[in-house]
């Protein structure tokens, strides 16, 4: 039997066998050697000739563009980057990524197209590895939909899903660590529903024979099997509904009622246009918040305060992050810095690296000389 016949035959058990205390332990073995043999099929499929998409990260931030074809996505894409945007030359193995740059606020936003969703990448035919690779140099994923179709959605998310990629979750916090004997320990906290029999079945079924588990909240077995295979990627996610400039006011309504039916918040969303160029600085605003960047004016010797060219961080970096991201020698002679604006006690408030910045300081770094 060839791997995607058992993956088949796994996902047929798992399908028909009904989930109570009595079962779970073999299901969350089913689905330990399902997430197993789907890694071993992708790991197949990818290694003779794989042309992986290497993407680059390039500008500040990455968004990854997800939608159906024909939504609009190359449309928008033009349209976020043609008016007041370089595009970079950018060293992509394959033409299938198309990529735009952002620039907003001063900060270079890197959007890719990703290609592949939706033609059964996921479905292990080979070309999971290479969407999970374009998405995993994001740093937040937009769902675009059109506005008669909703329900693309729920494809999207599955793709992303099968593809390894937790949408608007955090990582489960748990922590495995090999031990030499006494087989497999579990220290878990009383709101943990699993049974302990369920959490040892897993790891065994991944190799560990002794270990000590700890685990400090609830979660399902998909997340405990998440938890052990330890290379999912977890993003933030946002919705743009497109083509808003087809519909009917009076269709509005049932755009929200579908919505609503997939746990979207309706004003949570972004309606636009991207044919017509309408919405466009709301979706802006909405990427910006959504990466959570900001802004740093350099405060350069001899030269003033830098306006034009913010240095773009994210929310809870730290001085040290701005000085890494400087790079080369202000890294390794820095002496301390002094921050004005509103992250800042007062002005010129001196800090180390540890400082937390905030949107729109000013800073400036003290190296040895
Ligand atoms: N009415 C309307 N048409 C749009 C809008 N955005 C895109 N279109 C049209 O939809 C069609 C598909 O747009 P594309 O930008 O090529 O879509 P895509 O998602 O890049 O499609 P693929 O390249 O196949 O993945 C084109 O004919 C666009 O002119 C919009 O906001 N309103």
């Amino acid at each position: 039997m060839g791997l995607e016949e058992e993956i088949e035959e796994l996902r047929e058990e798992i399908a028909e066998t009904p989930y109570n205390k009595a079962t779970e332990a073999h299901i969350g073995r089913l689905k330990a050697k399902l997430a197993e043999k789907k890694e071993k099929l992708e790991n197949q499929s990818s290694a003779g000739g794989g042309h992986g998409y290497a993407v680059e990260k390039h500008g500040d931030a990455t968004v990854a563009l997800v939608g159906f074809p024909s939504v609009g996505k190359s449309t928008l894409i033009n349209a976020l980057t043609n008016a007041d945007s370089e595009v970079g030359s950018y060293e992509f193995t394959t033409l299938d990524v198309n990529p735009g740059m952002l620039k907003y606020r001063g900060a270079n936003i890197q959007i890719l197209d990703v290609p592949g969703l939706i033609e059964g990448a996921a479905g292990g035919r080979g070309g999971g590895k290479e969407v999970l690779s374009v998405v995993r140099t994001a740093d937040l994923v937009v769902f675009m939909l059109s506005v008669f179709e909703i329900e693309q959605y729920d494809r999207l998310s599955e793709e992303l899903y099968e593809t390894n990629i937790r949408i608007d979750t955090e990582p489960p916090n748990i922590n495995i660590r090999k031990t030499h004997k006494d087989g497999i320990g579990v220290t878990m906290s009383d709101d943990v529903s699993l049974d302990e029999g369920t959490i040892k079945q897993v790891l065994r079924e991944y190799g560990y024979v002794n270990a000590k588990v700890t685990i400090p909240h609830d979660l399902t077995i998909d997340e405990l099997v998440d938890a052990v295979m330890d290379n999912r990627v977890y993003l933030p996610s946002m919705v743009a509904i497109n083509k808003a400039d087809l519909i009917e006011k009076s269709y509005l309504p049932t755009v929200k009622e579908e919505l609503r039916a997939r746990d979207l918040d309706p004003e949570e969303v972004i309606f636009i246009s991207a044919e017509e160029e309408r919405g466009l600085d709301g979706l802006k605003e909405r990427l910006w918040e959504e990466l959570g960047l900001i802004r740093i004016y350099m405060d350069k010797p001899g030269r003033g305060v830098d306006y034009e060219e913010p240095l773009v961080l994210f929310e809870g970096d730290t001085v040290g992050d701005a000085c890494e991201k400087i790079g080369g020698e202000f890294d390794e002679r820095f002496k301390f810095a002094r921050v004005s604006g509103p992250s800042a006690k007062h002005d010129d408030q001196q800090v180390g690296k540890g400082h937390e910045l905030a949107d729109e300081d000013v800073l400036r770094i003290v190296a040895r000389k």
